[in-house]
């Protein structure tokens, strides 16, 4: 099947240059530092990681809001030029959503500017992406604060919906939800992806809910990724010493992972990444060599599954 993301060698720095012409020059933090993802119709890649590692500057990255600083991203839209190929979702949708105007206004201003639908036809649509996420066609005429958070991001996703993407990229989409509301929101994405072959790039700190929702899991450390593999390997037999850290941390359903990083060890630097594996630093299966050189993401055995070590878990 073709691909309809592809991301080849992301990477993103912030800051660096110089504040005044003559001023020493600032050190840049390597947010990512080299991601390739291929993602396919129908298809659902999460991404994990503690905080930091830098799941939402790939996420915007992989969304076209922000541009790499090496790297390309391609995405494949519906073969007419028209539409948004790739919709972000965001994880709090009062902030995407504009107060002032109501839900049906904000979701007509991707039908008429994306894909410049005369107002008939955008009349016709709205109450159709309403029914699409569950919700009736009075909600066209209220305002985002009169929902809940679970209906707000029902209508961030109808909104998504209505420029026609073929993948949507969820960053920590039920996080802010509880967990009940979490469940509703996760089959109502089944769903959508079901009709219409979306694929999704699933970002979020809870491994229960990406092992509920995701095909294949990308596990990132310190900007890049470092296992990926299809989801159920990485659960029954992860071969990266850091994925194996990740699910001891998380032994309790719905645990977020960013408290796990206190009791692991040492981070490097941002501004100053090391020659060899970042979690060296941190490896119980560290040598010599992985502190020379990077290790690629090499296919392990299966070729499905491929993780960034010289030393991997059998
Ligand atoms: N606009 C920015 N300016 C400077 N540094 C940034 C910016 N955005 C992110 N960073 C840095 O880049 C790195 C990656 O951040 P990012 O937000 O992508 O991580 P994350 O995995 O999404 O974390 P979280 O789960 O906490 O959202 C961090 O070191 C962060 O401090």
């Amino acid at each position: 099947m073709s691909a309809v993301l592809q991301a080849r060698a992301l990477a993103k720095r912030f800051g660096g240059g110089r504040s005044l012409p003559f001023a020493p020059p600032r050190r840049a933090i390597h947010a990512l530092r080299g991601v390739d993802l291929d993602l396919v119709a129908s298809e659902t890649l999460g991404i994990v990681g503690e905080s930091g590692c830098g799941k939402s500057t790939l996420a915007r990255l992989l969304a076209g809001l922000d541009s790499p600083s090496e790297g390309s991203v391609r995405a494949a839209d519906g073969g007419d030029g028209r539409g948004g190929a790739v919709q972000y979702v965001f994880q709090d949708p009062a902030a995407s959503l504009n107060p002032r105007l109501t839900v049906g206004r904000a979701i007509e201003a991707p039908l008429r500017h994306r894909l410049g639908l005369p107002a008939g036809e955008r009349q016709r649509r709205l109450p159709e992406l309403m029914d699409a996420v569950g919700l009736g066609p009075d909600a066209l005429e209220r305002y985002p604060h009169e929902f809940s958070g679970g209906q707000a991001q029902r209508i961030a996703i109808a909104r998504a919906l209505a420029a026609e993407p073929r993948t949507l990229v969820l960053d920590e989409p039920v996080s802010a939800l509880d967990v009940s509301i979490q469940a509703q929101v996760l089959k109502l994405l089944r769903g959508l992806q079901d009709e219409r072959g979306l694929a999704y790039v699933f970002i979020t700190h809870d491994l229960s809910v990406v092992e509920a929702i995701a095909d294949r899991i990308a596990v990132m450390y310190f900007g890049r990724v470092v296992e990926e593999s299809p989801a159920r390997a990485i659960f029954a037999a992860p071969r990266h010493p850091y994925t194996r850290l990740l699910l001891d941390s998380a032994p309790v359903p719905g645990r977020r992972l960013a408290g796990s990083r206190a009791d692991a060890g040492e981070l490097p630097d941002p501004a100053n990444p090391p020659p060899g594996c970042a979690f060296a630093s941190r490896c119980p299966r560290v040598q010599a060599d992985c502190r020379e050189r990077q290790p690629d993401l090499d296919a392990a055995g299966g070729g499905a599954h491929r993780a960034a070590c010289f030393h991997p878990l059998a």
